[in-house]
């Protein structure tokens, strides 16, 4: 295994250099949704497909390649968090707010962990069993300052066959809660996997500059658009799939996608939608 990183923050540190110029990014109109690395770094959204550099990354395989990515719906997640520190307050944050059931066990919590709402039980882990709590939850989170007793809950909630995010030692952790922001209607979310978390955190101001400079959010906007019509109009799914098919491939369409110019992408897409139409008609 390997390294590791921690939950994201998000914090929103900018940088001091300017975001880069669309002239230092090259376009492409491939599907941009694949999990990638560049530099050490884990991008959920492919960068090598919108910027110039990270191009040469495209095949590389990495042992990091055990964790992959996935969007959670947080609602469904029983999350018990061990230690009520700084880390454990930001965890039980972070579950919380989007609406995970959240237990913590630690001796001491924070005011600001006390004051959440969540469950709490008070109990020195070197004496309570926490078999029944680890045995209820799906996501056990380790937070104590103490590696030993970290090291010991590990064992024992791995044991018992849970999901861990031990905040304690990244290269054992099983989920990473990564750093993430939303930009131009897209998630996107970075990690390092703990090898070094404040790049990590950076390359989300890189990444946010590099796709809203980018023909990204028009080709967002313009495909939302034509989806929504696309639906109402063709009734055969596989139809429609055939219609995403051909206005990515279409050269005019990408064209002024590319050039930014919405409105005459909008009405190529609709041409392209009413050819199929037609096609569909005479079949
Ligand atoms: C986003 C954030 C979320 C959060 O924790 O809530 C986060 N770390 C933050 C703060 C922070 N982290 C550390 C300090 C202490 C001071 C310092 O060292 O600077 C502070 C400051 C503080 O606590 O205030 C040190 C540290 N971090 C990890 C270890 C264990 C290890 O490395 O083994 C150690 C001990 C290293 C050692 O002992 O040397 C591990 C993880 N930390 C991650 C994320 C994940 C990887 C992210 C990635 O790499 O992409 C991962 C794997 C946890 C996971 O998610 O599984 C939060 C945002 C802060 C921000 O905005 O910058
Ligand atoms: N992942 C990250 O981002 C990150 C950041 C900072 C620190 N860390 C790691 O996480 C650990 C916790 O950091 P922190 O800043 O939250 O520490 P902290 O001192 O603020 O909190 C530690 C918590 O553990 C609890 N605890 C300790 N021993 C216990 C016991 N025997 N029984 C019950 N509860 C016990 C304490 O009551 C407290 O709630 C650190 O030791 C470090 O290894 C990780």
């Amino acid at each position: 295994m390997n390294h590791t990183s921690s939950p994201g923050g998000g914090r929103a540190l900018r940088l001091s250099q300017p975001a880069p110029r669309s002239s230092t990014m090259r376009l492409r109109a491939q599907a941009p949704w694949r999990l990638g690395h560049h530099k050490g770094v884990t991008y959920f959204i492919k960068l090598g497909d919108v910027c110039k550099g990270a191009q040469r990354y495209k095949n590389k395989v990495d042992v990091r390649d055990v964790r992959i990515p996935l969007w959670v719906e947080a609602s469904r997640l029983k999350v018990l968090i061990l230690g009520g520190g700084s880390v454990g307050t930001r965890r039980a944050k972070y579950f919380h707010t989007a609406g995970a059931k959240v237990r913590v066990i630690a001796r001491d919590v924070t005011p600001e962990l006390k004051s959440m709402g969540v469950e709490i039980k008070y109990a020195d882990l070197n004496v309570y069993e926490p078999a029944e709590d680890i045995k209820w939850a799906d996501i056990v989170v380790i937070a104590v300052d103490d590696q030993r007793l970290a090291e010991k809950l590990f064992r024992q909630a791995e044991a018992l066959g849970k999901l861990i995010n031990d905040a304690t030692d990244a290269t054992r952790t099983h989920v990473v809660v990564p750093y993430e922001r939303e930009i131009a209607g897209l998630r996107v979310a970075v990690t390092s996997e703990g090898a070094a978390g404040t790049p990590a955190r950076l390359s989300l101001d890189i990444i946010e500059g590099c796709i809203k400079e980018s023909w990204i959010p028009v080709f967002y906007s313009v495909y939302r658009e034509l989806k929504n019509e696309a639906k109402t109009l063709i009734k055969n799914t596989k139809t429609r799939l055939h219609f995403y098919q051909k206005l990515v491939e279409d050269e005019k369409f990408m064209k002024y996608v590319k050039e930014k110019d919405e409105k005459a992408a909008i009405k190529r897409g609709r041409e392209l939608l009413h050819s199929i139409l037609n096609e569909e008609k005479a079949a």
